[in-house]
C-alpha cells in the first residue's frame, strides 16, 4: 500500500494519493491541537493529583519529623515514590536545608520538563503552629505523555484502520467508475488510431449515461465527420483520376493517330496516296529476299508516262497532277493485294511483283498499258488520253539485286520508249 501510494501507477491511485494526503495533513493538525490540549488537561489533573497527595502525606510525614522519626519519614517517602505520578520528593527543614532528596530517575536520563507542589510541613503545639519545613513533590513530562500517548495510540490505530479502508473503498470506486472506463476509451481510440479505421466506433461496456459516455458519443460523431469525408475524397479522388485515364487515353489515341498519320505521310507519295520512293525500295528489296529464300521468282514493272511534258504544256500542271492520280488509281485497281506499286519520282511508276515471271509479268504490264490507252479524262471540261511505256525485268534468269532489277528494267523502258513509246519492252 505505501509503495503504491508514494509511486501510483494509475490515475484512481494518483488522486487517491492527493485526496490523502490532504486528509492525513487536516487529521495531523486537528490532532496535534487535540494531543496539546489533552497534555495541558492531563498536567493540571496531575497536578491536582499531586496536591491532593500532599494533603494526605502532610500529617504524617509532620507526625515523623516531631518525633524525630526517621526510619517512618523514609517509609513514607518510600511509598509516595511507589506512585506512578511521583517522579521525586523534597524535604527542607525550615532554615531552608534539603534534607531529604530522592529521585526516581538518574541525573542522565532527567524527563523534559519537571514540575512541582510544594507545601509546608507544621506542628500544632498548644494551639500555635510550629514550622517544621516543606516538602515538595515532583512530577513530569513523561507521566503526562504516558498517559495521553496511551490514548492517543488507540486513536492513531484506529484512524490507520480507517485510513486503509478508506483508501482501498476509493480506489475501488474510482478504478470502477472512472480509471477503468477512461483506459478502456483510450484502447478504442488507441485501435482506430492504430488501425486507421474510421469505420469503428467507441463502445464502452456497462456504462451509465454520464461524462464519459458523452465523450463516447462526440467521438464517435467525430469519427463519422471523418469518415464521411475521407470518402467524399475518395470519391473526388477516383473521379480524378477516371478524368485523367480518359484524358491520357483519348491523348494516346490521338498521338496514335498522328503517328499514323506521319508514318504514312513519310512512307507515301502525297499527290497520289501510293508508296514513295523510298518506301517502295524498301519493302521491294525485303520481299526479294524472301523470294530468293522461297526459291520463286520476282519481276519489276516500270512504267513511265509518254510525252507527260507536253500534257503539262498543253492542259496546265493541275491537269497534269490529275493525269498522274488517274494513273495512279487507275493501276492500283488492276493489281492484286499483294503486288507493289508505287511512285519512283516525277511520272515514273514502279510494281514489284512476288513469286511472278516475266511472262506472267508481261501479261500484266500490257494489260496495265492498254488500260491507260484506252482511257480518258475529264479536266475542266477537256478530255485528256495518255499512254504509258514499261520496261520489265524478272529475277528468274539472273541472281539480281532490287537495284540491278531496276537499272536493267529502266534500260527496258528506255528500250520501250525508243520504240515509240505505248509499248511493253520485256
Ligand atoms: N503536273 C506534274 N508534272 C510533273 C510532275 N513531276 C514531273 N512532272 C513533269 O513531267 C515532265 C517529264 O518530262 P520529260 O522527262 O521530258 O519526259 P516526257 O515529256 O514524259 O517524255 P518521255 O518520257 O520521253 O515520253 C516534266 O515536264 C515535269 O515537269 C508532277 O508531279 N506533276
Amino acid at each position: 500500500m505505501v509503495t503504491r501510494f508514494i509511486r501510483p501507477k494509475n490515475l484512481s491511485q494518483k488522486m487517491m494519493r492527493v485526496i490523502f494526503s490532504i486528509y492525513l495533513g487536516v487529521t495531523l493538525l486537528i490532532t496535534s491541537m487535540q494531543f496539546l490540549t489533552e497534555y495541558m488537561k492531563t498536567q493540571d489533573s496531575i497536578l491536582n493529583e499531586l496536591k491532593q497527595l500532599e494533603e494526605t502525606i502532610r500529617g504524617p510525614i509532620s507526625t515523623s519529623l516531631w518525633q524525630y522519626n526517621q526510619n517512618q519519614v523514609n517509609s513514607l517517602i518510600a511509598g509516595i515514590l511507589k506512585l506512578p505520578i511521583i517522579q521525586g520528593v523534597d524535604i527542607f527543614d525550615k532554615d531552608g536545608k534539603n534534607t531529604i532528596y530522592e529521585r526516581i530517575y538518574s541525573p542522565a536520563s532527567a524527563p523534559l520538563s519537571i514540575f512541582a507542589t510544594t507545601s509546608d510541613l507544621k506542628w500544632s503545639l498548644n494551639g500555635e503552629s510550629v514550622l517544621l519545613g516543606s516538602l515538595v513533590l515532583y512530577s513530569s513530562s513523561e507521566v503526562i505523555l504516558d498517559r495521553v500517548l496511551f490514548g492517543f495510540s488507540l486513536m492513531a490505530i484506529t484512524e490507520i484502520i480507517k485510513l486503509s479502508v478508506l483508501f482501498w473503498l476509493f480506489v475501488w470506486a474510482f478504478d470502477r467508475y472512472l480509471a477503468t472506463p477512461l483506459k478502456e476509451l483510450m484502447s478504442q481510440v488507441n485501435e482506430v488510431q492504430m488501425n486507421q479505421d474510421v469505420s469503428k466506433r467507441i463502445n464502452l461496456s456497462n456504462m451509465e449515461y454520464n461524462e464519459l459516455i458523452e465523450l463516447q458519443n462526440h467521438m464517435n460523431s467525430m469519427l463519422s465527420a471523418i469518415e464521411k469525408n475521407r470518402e467524399r475524397l475518395l470519391e473526388d479522388e477516383q473521379a480524378k483520376r477516371s478524368w485523367l485515364e480518359d484524358a491520357v487515353a483519348k491523348r494516346t489515341e490521338e498521338l496514335q493517330i498522328s503517328n499514323e498519320k506521319l508514318e504514312k505521310l513519310a512512307k507515301n507519295d502525297s499527290l497520289t496516296g501510293i508508296l514513295n520512293r523510298g518506301s517502295f525500295f524498301e519493302a521491294a528489296r525485303h520481299l526479294l529476299i524472301l523470294c530468293k529464300r522461297q526459291k520463286s521468282p520476282a519481276s519489276f514493272i516500270l512504267m513511265d508516262l509518254d510525252n507527260f511534258k507536253m500534257v503539262n504544256d498543253t492542259y496546265g500542271h493541275f491537269s497534269g497532277d490529275k493525269v498522274l492520280v488517274h494513273f495512279a488509281d487507275t493501276i492500283h485497281d488492276l493489281l492484286r493485294e499483294s503486288d507493289l506499286f508505287g511512285r519512283l519520282g516525277g511520272e515514273e511508276f514502279g510494281i514489284f511483283l512476288s513469286d511472278t515471271g516475266m511472262d506472267e509479268a508481261f501479261h500484266l504490264a500490257d494489260k496495265l498499258r492498254k488500260a491507260i490507252s484506252h482511257a480518258t479524262i475529264e479536266v475542266d471540261g477537256k478530255t485528256i488520253t495518255y499512254t504509258v511505256s514499261i520496261g520489265i525485268e524478272s529475277s528468274e534468269l539472273e541472281d539480281y539485286s532490287i537495284d540491278e532489277l531496276f537499272k536493267r528494267a529502266d534500260l527496258k523502258l528506255y528500250g520501250a520508249k525508243e520504240k515509240g513509246r505505248d509499248y511493253v519492252e520485256r
